[in-house]
């Protein structure tokens, strides 16, 4: 398990977290959303113990990363695909990597295989793609099969079936025991790949919640109801039977009513009361994305002058009350050490957790074999075929041995020194 409590982190006057609490538990995929800038990598790395806190404080099973035993073995991740030696193939990174952790150098090959890179193996990395990088990032992410993986933003630069299979791997990993930590900022992407959600605006906790109670508590149904552009006075009028018959309506960018409250066909029957004429009336479900762009956006910081977005927030009012930060609406999150409680902050027990969590509206999560096939550079990797051949025991009946926390990056300053190779097994 992962944990974080009351996680802050200072850049001079800059709080990238602040006051961040949360728990990432075992045999789950738990996404980690928030827009850009929201803090997200900076949580990460302070869990890995490569940035230190200024205060809080963030533990693995029970014990901060650098004071873990055997910490490499045990935690997997990818941060910075592009922290790699350019000039190394993707082999020789892998091979260095396993070397300074006493990892046999034949997982290397399985693990090349896993993310189907074994035909491009013996390439430089300088020449991979950004979804190559990021498939080699993933490689030595689970080069130790450890027990614990961190993924920041793992899809970036993969191409759909790339998506699918980091999908599939992810909940695979999970499905196996493992602890599942996932970067995002797509919550469609996270709505069919994690059981748990935590998201964060401005460093800040907005969300931890299982998918399913985000599901449910945002995609509530909706009418949207279209009167005559040429008589406004139309739709004035069912606007305000609306109202007295207990609904909501409010207007959406395109002059339509998205009406919540009412049943279609007393929709219909009030509009036929009044006299007024429809030109659209169609059942609808509020997509999460939409939801979680709602809940987010009071705390983006980066938005194009031209962003329709900026109105969101308020064009929601009065109708998805889910959709918003309730205490937040309408505004940022609290300063530092102004802060409200959080209705959306609830541990939701990991006993309820659906494996996975699909909202009508999206597509089942794609089956698949055991860590799924990736779109290989040639040839099907043996994972597609057979189930993933776990690393062997080590002579001490720990765990396997595990690179550094990022691809290319070392081990951070302090973690225990690398483990002795094991007997009959030379890296190189
Ligand atoms: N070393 C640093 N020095 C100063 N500011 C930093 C540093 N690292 C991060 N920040 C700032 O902290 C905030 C959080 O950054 P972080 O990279 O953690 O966000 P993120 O959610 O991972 O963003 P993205 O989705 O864009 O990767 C940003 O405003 C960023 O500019």
């Amino acid at each position: 398990m992962i944990e974080a409590v009351g996680l802050t982190k200072r850049y001079g006057a800059k709080t990238a977290v602040y006051n961040l609490s949360f728990q990432v538990r075992p045999g789950a995929v738990t996404g980690f959303l928030g827009p850009n800038g929201s803090g997200k990598s900076t949580t990460m790395r302070m869990i890995l113990g490569l940035d230190a806190p200024t205060s809080g404080h963030a533990t693995i099973t029970g014990r901060p990363f650098r004071s873990l035993p055997n910490a490499p073995r045990q935690v997997g991740a990818l941060l910075d695909a592009k922290a790699v030696h350019g000039g190394r193939s993707a082999r020789q990174h892998l091979l260095s990597l396993a070397q300074l952790s006493g990892i046999p150098a034949r997982r290397v090959d399985e693990v090349l295989g896993v993310v189907g890179l074994q035909d491009v193996a013996g390439r430089r990395s300088k020449g991979f793609s950004l979804g190559m990088g990021q498939r080699l990032g993933i490689a030595a992410a689970l080069l130790g099969d450890p027990q614990v993986l961190l993924f920041d933003e793992p899809v970036n630069g993969l191409d759909p079936e790339g998506i699918l299979w980091v999908r599939n791997l992810m909940k695979q990993l999970a499905a196996e025991g493992r602890t599942v930590f996932v970067s995002s900022h797509l919550m469609s992407e996270m709505a069919l790949t994690a059981d748990h959600l935590i998201v964060i605006g401005r460093g800040q906790l907005l969300a931890d919640m299982s998918v399913k109670d985000f599901i449910s508590a945002n995609s509530a149904d909706f009418a949207r109801v279209r009167t005559p552009d040429t008589e406004p006075e139309q739709r004035e009028k069912l606007t305000a039977a609306i109202g007295e018959a207990g609904g909501q309506a409010a207007s959406e960018p395109d002059g339509a009513l998205r009406v919540t409250g009412l049943p279609l066909p007393r929709i219909s029957d009030l509009a036929h009361e009044a006299d007024v004429r429809l030109w659209e009336l169609s059942p609808h479900q509020a997509s999460l994305e939409e939801a979680y762009m709602r809940m987010t956006q009071a705390a983006v910081d980066y938005r194009s002058t031209n962003d329709p977005r900026a109105g969101l927030q308020q064009a929601a009012a009065g109708y998805a009350p889910q959709g918003g930060v309730p205490g937040y609406a309408g505004g940022r999150p609290p300063m530092p050490g102004q802060e409200q409680p959080n209705p959306y902050a609830q541990q939701v027990p990991y006993g309820q957790v659906p494996a996975a969590a699909p909202g009508a509206g999206y597509p089942p999560p794609a089956q698949g074999h055991p860590y799924g096939a990736p779109a290989s550079y040639g040839a099907p990797h043996p994972y597609g075929q057979q189930p993933a051949a776990p690393m062997p025991p080590t002579a001490a009946g720990a765990p396997p041995a595990h690179p550094a926390p990022a691809a290319g990056h070392p081990a951070p300053a302090g973690a225990p020194a690398p483990l002795p190779t094991p007997q009959n097994e030379d890296a190189r």
